[in-house]
């Protein structure tokens, strides 16, 4: 039996532990500080037990996974530094960010335990245990940092344990991953958020920035709605490299705003140009074989009652959703719904249902 930990059962604790419950013969057991986490773990089927005991958690583990948020990483670190651990086991964690991570795990290989960084490189704006999915990370890459001295057969056992996932394992240095991942995917939270911060201060004056809020702006900005705990954190863990982008950005906005007060049109187009290439030309993105969330959005009038309505079709049809929640109000006579379902057969069910009553469904990303 291999026994396996999962300390901080969230999105990416419990969907890694379905993932690793696809091997044979495992066990895990959750560790979480929020025992309620633990509980609905539990009866999800997604860890076979939970306690809140860390010590516990771990004691018997062969692979021991730190799933917290990024700015917790360091007790859980510093707490298995002087807890008994079994002879062997490996350690890993998921946290965004790996050179903070690799500079805490020293000291363990003297007691035959193996430290290995790991960033499994697909979310989701969802967080907590309920939004976990076995197919979360089904053709993403999953980047293990492994220290130099990390003998090649542990990480190959560690990959081989991983292989469920169906992620695309890849090694990497740990200060390479920060540069490159905190280019193609922290700094993208930066851009977003400082584009909404800015419109929307505008908008203080002006209604007309929200109401008129069309593709271009929701594409570019759909991760400014994310967790904002979690990318303090990361940002907090990755410093310098934001640094330098920042002041990165700052060269090319200059840039650009010189040729427009240039008005040098074809500065502009080559800057658009280079940009559509470069672009252009991003491998495509691998869908798993299954969308991993059951999504509807529902254009609804903002008025009283409209969730109970809603809710009471669906009902009356045996159709079980597993959230709601209202999204937005567009110029007051929209809002927005976004009805989360367990299975495709629901949600199609339920997108038929709705439509016949007139609603306007999509689904997005
Ligand atoms: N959400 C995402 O899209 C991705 C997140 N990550 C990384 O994975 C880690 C977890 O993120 P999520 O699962 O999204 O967060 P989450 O908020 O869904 O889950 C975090 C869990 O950790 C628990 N927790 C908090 N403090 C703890 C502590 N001291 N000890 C043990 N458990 C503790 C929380 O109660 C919660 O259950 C973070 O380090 C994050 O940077 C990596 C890839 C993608
Ligand atoms: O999908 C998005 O936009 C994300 O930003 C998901 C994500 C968040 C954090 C990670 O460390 C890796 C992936």
């Amino acid at each position: 039996m291999t026994e396996i930990a999962i300390l901080g059962v969230g999105l990416i604790g419990g969907s890694l532990a379905l993932s690793l419950k696809k091997n044979e013969n495992v066990h895990v057991t959750g560790f979480d500080v929020v025992e309620e986490n633990l509980r609905m773990a539990e009866s999800l089927g997604v860890i076979d037990r939970g306690t809140t005991h860390l010590a516990e958690a771990v004691v018997q583990a062969d692979y021991i996974f730190l799933c917290a948020p990024v700015g917790k990483l360091q007790e859980l670190i510093s707490f298995l530094r002087y807890t008994p651990l079994k002879k062997g086991a490996v350690i890993s964690d998921t946290g965004s960010t790996k050179v903070s991570i690799m500079e805490l795990s020293h000291g363990f290989a003297q007691r035959g335990v193996y430290f290995i960084g790991g960033h499994p490189m697909a979310g989701s704006h969802k967080s907590g245990v309920e939004a976990s999915h076995d197919r979360l990370f089904e053709n993403a890459y999953y980047v293990l940092t492994p220290a130099e001295d990390t003998p090649k057969t542990i990480v190959n056992e560690l990959t081989r344990l991983l292989a469920p996932t169906r992620a695309k394992v890849v090694l990497m240095d740990a200060k390479k991953h920060d540069e490159v991942v905190g280019a193609i995917s922290h700094f993208p939270h930066i851009i977003a958020s400082t584009l909404v911060n800015q419109i929307a201060s505008y908008n203080d004056e002006e209604d007309w920035y929200r109401s008129l809020a069309a593709g271009g702006f929701r594409d570019i900005t759909r991760i400014a709605s994310s967790n904002p705990r979690m990318w303090r954190d990361i940002l907090l863990n990755n410093r310098q490299v934001m640094k330098k982008l920042a002041e990165d950005w700052k060269k090319t906005l200059e840039r650009i705003s010189d040729l427009i007060e240039k008005a040098d049109g074809e500065g502009i187009e080559k800057f658009f140009a280079d940009a559509r290439r470069f672009r252009d030309g991003l491998p495509e993105k691998k869908k798993g074989a299954l969308s991993p969330y059951f999504d509807l959005y529902v254009d609804v009038p903002d008025e009283p009652g409209v969730i109970g309505r809603i809710t009471t079709l669906l009902g009356k049809q045996n159709i079980s959703i597993t959230n709601i929640r209202i999204l937005e109000t567009r110029e007051d006579i929209l809002g927005v719904l976004r009805i989360s379902f367990r299975s495709q057969e629901d949600m199609e069910k339920a997108r038929a249902a709705l439509q016949a009553e007139g609603y306007g469904v999509y689904e997005r990303e």
